[in-house]
């Protein structure tokens, strides 16, 4: 069985395509918690998710590394206070701009703030940015125990075993927890040479063996292309355990404490009927399955989503939305996954130096590190480390930036090449903007824009401290572009959104987000995509791309989004992204049907590919031509085209809104009863009319007419 005690994760697992040292990692553990109480959890034996070998936390270790991260992706707050938005979501919304210049209505993203990485204790820096206690006033509340189903109601233990939850010997809970204080202790294999950078070899060297690591096999995550589902994949122990015949209790060993328990059910209890859950709504073991005699499968997965909620301290609303993007099980992997911190990663900036240089200057350091995998020439992933690895001289320098592996995926789509002119539609606090600029070796132009006044000082700092001279720092609302500045070679839209795929990371998500919020979210991103699609130039030399990604997996917020601008814009198309992992998007989800090409866009997963959750999809945009089909159809009359902004419009519709002949006469009836109501003037039906009737009116063509009708005369 695969569930980890929340105080018990395992330490971080090499990213895909990367080798894992021969010795143990230190997890870090300055995470917030939402959940369920720690001394419950932690009698429970620990297992790693990644592999079928128990995992417990080192006994010994130098330092846990201290990061913060410099990204905060999780922007409901603040997206929400932008603009005017209404839910509705089949229309397409009328952009109104409110430029956000000097408003800073959201919290200050301060995270890459230097002096505030080295005020901060080592125990207090977080991963995340939020300062919420994950307890909105007004918001759902934590669900409670639901007792309708009775644990005597589930399999009996019939062989007594009892091997995956009775204390390991010798393992107590503080050597498992490793409390604050252990900070001191060495990792016994410390000076071991486990590094591949240890042996200078060149860049193409460090990389060579990293996908084929025997000893990490079973912790890759997808190394290959199309390979998502082998070895690379993390896989719980769970089938193995709720299909085994000898699938038992766990004994309840508290020690003679007394257990916390949630409404009369301890979380133990909880925890237990929640594995047991899963296999009866897995439905792959026929004894199982039976489930509780006179309940339904629903019934039996409504009390599972009950369970989730109270064991891992999520909302039952999310619980339930998070659990339709999966099969039963693998939505307990996610859960899971959720509850241990992702790989410390950084990024090596090119603009200032070279992978192997900053490995081997950080390696000097004490620093612990490889490179991330055999997807990225920048990427290290940070095992462990005597120093702040957000306080080095070569952070300082500019030399890296924290960043976590999800978000290189972006930019790596984006492919920016050299002298383009690229917009980062919402880019604070520049994570991504500075991966660009040093793809495009400070050539070209970035605009590098956000909303939120705030954030822009760390991006600008960020900038400066990368050393990019190719970027111009921005601060609209980006449902400005393309008003404020189109016809770019490249859009990125990293968009503001709910931060599900960031849970890790920031626990209040578990508990503060409702239906609306999700809808608000979708509704802005649509906005902001159509924006930047409009924004690309079609008639690039070198590109013509545009982005979007998200930290979030909801559909919601991901293919609802691509396929609502699919729709609205039928000059553009997506192309594959370009990246070698990560999951096909849904082509279809709960009943409603996308476009088929939805395929070609990315999730990635916690569980799955040991990075924070996140979608990644990439657009071509075409010139607006009229296709061959409209220009025939115009000469008998065109049942659809495009109309200025690009969209499809019935000709039906264009007829009805403007017909010259009715709107003349309806002009001249309203002009004359004006005339006689302020000044007393009654028009016959002579000159005036007459008048009229040797004028037509006609609509001017192009931009400049605006639909202000004018009058012409009348051939003679
Ligand atoms: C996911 S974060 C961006 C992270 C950034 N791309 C990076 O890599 O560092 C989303 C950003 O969108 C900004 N934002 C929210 N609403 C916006 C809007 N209407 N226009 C522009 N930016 C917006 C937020 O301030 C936030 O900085």
């Amino acid at each position: 069985m695969g569930y980890k005690a929340k105080n018990k994760q395992a330490p971080p697992k090499p990213l895909p395509g990367t080798t894992e040292p021969g010795k143990k990692r230190r997890r870090d553990k300055g995470k917030k918690r939402a959940s369920a109480p720690k001394d419950e959890r932690s009698s429970i034996k620990a297992q790693a998710s990644g592999g079928r070998h128990k995992q417990v936390l080192p006994g010994r270790r130098k330092k846990k590394v201290d990061v913060v991260d410099e990204e905060e992706d999780s922007d409901l707050e603040e997206a929400l206070h932008q603009g005017e938005m209404s839910p509705d979501e089949d229309e397409e919304e009328t952009v109104k701009v409110k430029s956000m210049k000097g408003k800073g209505k959201a919290k200050a993203d301060d995270t890459d703030d230097v002096s505030d990485l080295r005020k901060a204790p080592a125990k207090d820096l977080d991963f995340g940015d939020s300062d919420d206690d994950g307890h909105d006033e007004g918001k759902e509340v934590l669900p409670t125990g639901q007792h309708m189903f009775d644990l005597d109601a589930m399999p009996s233990d019939e062989d007594g075993e009892d091997d995956e939850f009775d204390l390991g010997e010798g393992e107590d809970d503080d050597d498992l927890l490793g409390d604050e204080d252990d900070d001191e202790m060495m990792d016994s294999d410390a000076e071991e040479e486990d590094s591949a950078f240890a042996s200078s070899g060149d860049e193409d060297e460090m990389e060579v063996d990293e996908a084929n690591d025997p000893r990490t096999a079973h912790l890759r995550l997808n190394p290959e292309p199309g390979s998502d589902d082998e070895d690379g994949a993390i896989t719980t122990n769970l089938e193995d355990d709720l299909t085994n015949e000898g699938f038992t209790l766990p004994a309840v060993d508290n020690g003679g404490e007394v257990e916390d328990f949630e409404h009369g059910t301890s979380l133990r209890e909880i925890e237990t009927r929640m594995r047991w859950l899963v296999g009866v709504c897995a439905g792959k073991d026929e004894k199982l399955s039976q489930g509780v005699p006179g309940k339904s499968r629903s019934d039996h997965l409504l009390q599972l989503q009950h369970d989730i909620a109270t064991y891992f301290g999520y909302n039952i609303f999310l619980v339930g939305k998070l659990m339709k993007l999966f099969p039963v099980d693998e939505a307990i992997a996610f859960f899971e996954a959720n509850e241990s911190p992702r790989p410390v990663t950084i990024r090596a900036n090119t603009l200032r130096t070279r992978r192997r240089d900053l490995a081997q200057a950080l390696i000097n350091r004490g620093v612990q590190l490889e490179p991330i995998g055999k997807w990225s020439k920048v990427g290290l992933q940070v095992f462990e480390s005597p120093v702040p690895v957000g306080a080095t001289p070569e952070y300082l320098a500019g030399q890296y930036m924290l960043q976590s592996a999800s978000s290189f995926l972006p930019v790596i789509a984006l492919a920016p090449q050299p002298n383009e002119r690229i917009l980062d539609m919402a880019s604070a606090p520049g994570g991504k903007t500075t991966y660009i600029s040093a793809l495009l070796q400070n050539t070209g132009l970035i605009f590098a824009n956000d909303s939120n006044k705030q954030r822009t000082k760390s991006l600008t700092a960020n900038v400066h401290r990368m050393g990019c001279k190719n970027v111009v720092v921005c601060n609209y609302d980006a449902r400005e572009f393309p008003r404020v500045m189109g016809g770019f070679d490249r859009v990125l839209l990293d968009a503001p959104c709910s931060g599900t795929g960031v849970i890790s990371k920031d626990a209040s998500v578990k508990v503060n987000k409702t239906e609306r919020d999700f809808q608000l979210l979708s509704h802005l991103q649509k906005q902001l995509i159509l924006c930047a699609l409009d924004s690309v130039s079609p008639n690039s030399a070198t590109g013509g791309y545009v982005v979007y990604s998200t930290c979030s997996v909801t559909v919601d917020e991901d293919e609802a989004v691509v396929d609502y601008a699919l729709r609205k814009r039928p000059n553009v198309r997506l192309v594959p992204t370009g990246l070698e992992f990560g999951v096909e998007g849904f082509k279809a989800f709960e009943g409603k049907q996308f476009h088929e090409s939805l395929n070609l866009t990315r999730r990635f997963y916690p569980h799955k590919h040991n990075m924070d959750g996140f979608f990644v999809a990439k657009f071509k945009v075409e010139k607006r031509v009229k296709k061959q089909s409209d220009e025939d159809a115009e000469e008998t009359g065109p049942l659809r085209k495009l109309n200025d902004e690009g969209e499809l419009v019935e000709e039906e519709q264009e007829r009805s809104a403007f017909d010259a002949e009715a709107d003349a006469t309806i002009i001249q009836e309203g002009k004359k009863k004006h005339l006689l109501k302020t000044k007393g003037i009654k028009v016959g039906k002579g000159k005036g009319v007459e008048k009229a009737r040797a004028e037509k009116v006609v609509k001017p063509r192009g931009p400049t007419g605006a639909g202000k009708p004018q009058r012409v005369k009348k051939a003679e």
